[in-house]
């Protein structure tokens, strides 16, 4: 008695139906899992009762299954003659390969999307009832007891229907709780820290475990990583999904596929060639082959010793143009092209825009993390072609596959592949989950050995003072020891996932192998088929890695391309008004109108300021540290805009004006210069790009540095190291100088800066000054009162008000006065010269000429003491080894 299922037998489209089952039911429930994920659908956790009644029901479906083939199995192993009914085989171990991993997720899952799964279950049930009804109107009604697989088909459609019934009485019963929501998180990892928990209850996003890269510094990565990952869950739960959140990116591409630039979208329509010719010649060839050999076993056959020629020729053909030697090369040259032209454009981008944000982002943001944003603002090209050549045509590749080898075998073998294939992922994905932690232990022990080496060799000179060799040695010792075992521990694990994996490629081949030899020795399939199928199990395998491991490599490019997305949405605070005309310098008076400035709103740093500067006046800025005096000059620069009042150069707001016109007409000359590492020459000229070799040494004569200068070994082109590193403090500032010299501005701020410089080169400095100041308007800022002595105003800044303002003589004069105070502080002990002396001197100078008019220098004992600030320098102005460092 035949106890095939009727429904296959009697119906080609119950056979149909039977083949479609699995992969409707396993489609539908990836499709919806990525829909929701798509969308952020909340996940929900279900009741333990309620779960563990479902996972039962799928366990008597998934048994009721094994046990189908396990009948049909033993039935043609004990009759000789019998084949199992191939429809209803595949249903079968399709639908295995389907409900494991369905029943395996809903048991470990806390929280579940429910509708991905209601949905599977109705369409388990509707399949399964149809297949019922049919076997039950097909099969006399005295048969149907004796009937094996009816009878499970029976079981199998009642279990699907109670299935059925408890899932919708959980998708009707109000959500339980709302809970994290662990597939969310499987994309881009679990949360280690909580960053991204901590703002938002969902844990999109949160990427931790699964999303570094493959490069060695995953561990400090990931934590460098934490607020990017944050913001980055922040704008899907903004964007109400990934599909918002990806769409997000769509910005960039113009600068990764210009559709002005002919050549790089020509490169990209080789590429796309490429890619859907490789998909088919991958087909061609080793079908090719298989053609050949039939020819070839034909011949062998008939003894006709004829060569196929064609084939062969075709063959050669295909071989070749899927070969790097053929559209690979173009292709290889195109990629080159795409990569090249969307770094230099998105990178450019980003450093373009870096450079022209406003100060407050550049002393808020951590530099590394700017610089790292836009070193790999490359990334972005990378996702995507990840995504478009890569993956993309991986997937065309597999579903070409499953139909191929079903023609050239039967759907037996597209079911070896399609279990190959998932077991492959699913063993991957595993064994990286498995191995992160030890990874990131691993790079953590690598970070710490390196790290003690750095920090002992620079400090040799503190491990020598403590004799401390035999202490460093074997604590580095020991770090080795650490690394190896992590090492040891992370190579196990991973090598444990590769191995698996290969293990099962080798089982899948052989198993492949032998089922299209067994077809072939029955005669069913030519021996040209099984060449196809071995010339082409590379093709469908190899890709199976990349898939396997794509999504860390996704992830974390997603991560970078994030970094990228938050730097350039970041707009300057300080920005050009729209219309912004140049500023015109006419003698450069400056007017501070009501001021007020706060960098945080919560502490107002300068308050209500008014002065006036005219033209070429010298306006000096003295007060007790922290007062507010460097904020006014950065106002002045416009590093920040005021927060009230207004600034005026020449009767203009400076908010009117470009940024650009304002910053060349002033100078300025900082606390702290700091120089590029090239030349001295080249690091001056940066002042005017267009200044002679002559001009440069002019304004280094006027800035008393020339000497100095020469005096090095290779003068003017001597290298001064990082930031200026190879020169002293006073040579430092003194260049600094003659930069803005070289720039020669119509207005000069110079912020404390003779601090660093020694008396003897202060007196030429400020000749210099002097020189510079005449007929510009020159903004001072000093701690050393003798400096500013001859000012036209000096102004005492204190708490970001002006508490004084007045001429030096004027300010002395006035008793229990704040001038007068520092002045005294100043002067005490070295000068017992009382205010009035000081005037008629100051008198006297007057009297006989500016020559030391600002070179009463009275700091001669002790500057922090004089000051009280404690911030000045005394260098040796001599020095040339970086002693300021
Ligand atoms: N970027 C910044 N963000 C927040 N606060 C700042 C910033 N720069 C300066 N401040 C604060 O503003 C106040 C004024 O600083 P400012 O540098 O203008 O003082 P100063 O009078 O020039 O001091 P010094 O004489 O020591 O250079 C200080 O309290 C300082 O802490």
């Amino acid at each position: 008695m035949d106890q095939s299922p009727p429904s296959s037998t009697l119906y080609p489209a119950m056979a149909l139906m039977d083949y479609m089952h699995a992969p409707t039911v396993g489609f539908y429930y990836l499709g919806a899992c990525a829909f929701s994920l798509c969308i952020l659908q909340k996940a929900r956790s279900i009741p333990d009762k309620r779960r563990r009644g479902i996972v039962a029901f799928m366990f008597a479906i998934l048994l009721a299954y094994i046990g189908e083939v396990l009948y049909y199995f033993s039935r043609s192993i004990a009759e000789q003659d019998y084949e199992p009914p191939k429809p209803a085989a595949i249903r079968c171990l399709g639908s295995i390969l389907v409900w494991s991993p369905l029943a395996y997720s809903l048991w470990s899952s806390k929280s579940l999307r429910w509708h991905a799964y209601f949905g599977a279950f109705v369409l388990q049930f509707a399949f399964e009832i149809t297949t019922f009804l049919v076997s039950a109107f097909s099969i006399p009604a005295n048969d149907r007891q004796k009937n094996v697989p009816f009878v499970i088909e029976f079981i199998r459609a009642f279990a699907s229907l109670f299935l059925l019934l408890d899932a919708f009485v959980v998708l009707v019963t109000k959500q339980v709780e709302t809970s994290t929501d662990e597939e969310r998180q499987s994309l881009l990892g679990k949360p280690t820290d909580g960053s991204a928990t901590q703002n938002f209850n969902g844990t999109y996003g949160a990427i931790s475990q699964d999303t570094s890269s493959d490069d060695e510094e995953a561990a400090p990565k990931d934590d460098r990583d934490k607020d990017v990952k944050a913001q980055q869950a922040k704008r899907l739960e903004e964007e109400g999904g990934w599909l918002g959140y990806l769409k997000g990116f769509a910005v960039f591409l113009p600068y990764l596929f210009p559709k002005d630039d002919w050549k790089v979208m020509a490169c990209l329509g080789i590429r796309l060639v490429h890619m859907l010719s490789e998909r088919v010649l991958n087909l061609l060839t080793p079908r090719q082959l298989g053609i050949i050999t039939n020819k070839l076993q034909h011949s062998y056959e008939t003894k006709s010793g004829v060569m196929p020629w064609k084939d062969i020729g075709l063959w050669v053909l295909f071989s070749y143009i899927n070969s790097y030697a053929g559209l690979g090369f173009m292709d290889g040259i195109a990629d080159l092209v795409i990569s090249n032209s969307a770094y230099r454009r998105i990178t450019l981008l980003a450093y373009k825009h870096v450079l022209g944000l406003s100060m407050d982002f550049h002393t808020s943001k951590d530099s590394g993390e700017v610089l790292k944003a836009v070193e790999q603002a490359s990334s972005l090209n990378s996702l995507i072609e990840m995504v478009l050549f890569d993956i993309s045509p991986i997937l065309l590749d597999l579903f070409t596959a499953m139909y191929y080898v079903t023609h050239l075998f039967d759907a037996y073998m597209a079911f070896i592949i399609l279990f190959m294939g998932a077991a492959y992922i699913t063993i991957g994905w595993y064994f990286t989950t498995l191995s992160q932690p030890k990874r990131r232990d691993y790079v953590e022990k690598q970070r710490t050995e390196s790290s003690t080496v750095n920090e002992t060799v620079h400090n040799w000179q503190t491990v020598a003072y403590f004799n401390r060799l035999v202490f460093e040695h074997k604590r580095y010792a020991e770090n080795i020891i650490n690394t190896i075992s992590a090492q040891y521990a992370y190579y196990f694990r991973s090598a444990g996932g590769h191995a698996a994996q290969d293990l099962l490629t080798t089982v899948g081949f052989a198993g492949a192998c032998v089922l299209g030899m067994s077809q072939i020795v029955t005669g069913q399939k030519p021996v040209g088929n099984l060449v196809t199928l071995i010339m082409y199990w590379h093709t469908m395998t190899s890709p199976l890695y990349v898939l396997s491991y794509s999504y860390r490599h996704i992830s974390s490019s997603l991560i970078d391309a994030e970094r990228l997305l938050q730097l350039l949405n970041t707009k300057p605070t300080v920005a050009d008004q729209d219309g912004a005309k140049d500023l015109v310098v006419h003698t450069g008076e400056v007017e501070f109108k009501d001021v007020d400035f706060h960098y945080d709103e919560r502490k107002l740093i300068i308050k209500g300021v008014n002065l006036k500067a005219e033209g070429g006046q010298t306006i000096a800025f003295v007060g007790e540290t922290g007062g507010g005096k460097s904020t006014m000059l950065k106002l002045l620069y416009r590093f920040y805009d005021v927060t009230g009042g207004s600034i005026l150069i020449d009767g203009q707001d400076l908010r009117s004006v470009t940024q650009s016109s304002l910053r060349d007409a002033i100078g300025l000359v900082p606390q702290d210069p700091i120089l590029f590492n090239q030349t001295i020459r080249q690091n001056i000229r940066y002042a005017r790009l267009e200044a002679t070799d002559a001009d440069i040494e002019d304004a280094c004569r006027a800035a008393a540095i020339h000497d100095d200068i020469l005096g090095f070994p290779d003068g003017y082109n001597a290298k001064v190291g990082e930031r200026g590193v190879r020169l002293s403090g006073g040579q430092l500032q003194r260049i600094a100088i003659a930069r803005v010299l070289l720039k020669n501005p119509k207005i000069v701020m110079l912020d404390e800066a003779t601090s660093a410089i020694d008396s003897s080169i202060e007196a030429l400095i400020q000749q210099a000054f002097r020189k510079l100041s005449q007929g510009r308007t020159t903004f001072v800022i000093a701690h050393r009162l003798s400096t500013i002595a001859d000012a036209d105003l000096i102004l005492v800044v204190e708490k970001g008000e002006i508490i004084e303002r007045g001429c030096h003589r004027e300010l002395l004069l006035r008793e229990g006065g704040k001038y007068k105070e520092l002045w005294t502080k100043q002067t005490a002990g070295h000068l017992a010269t009382p205010a009035s002396e000081v005037d008629s001197t100051k008198g006297e100078q007057g009297a006989a000429g500016e020559e030391s008019k600002l070179l009463v220098d009275l700091t001669t004992a002790g500057e922090g003491e004089a000051t009280g600030t404690g911030t000045e320098r005394r260098d040796d102005d001599q020095g040339t080894v970086g002693k300021r460092r």
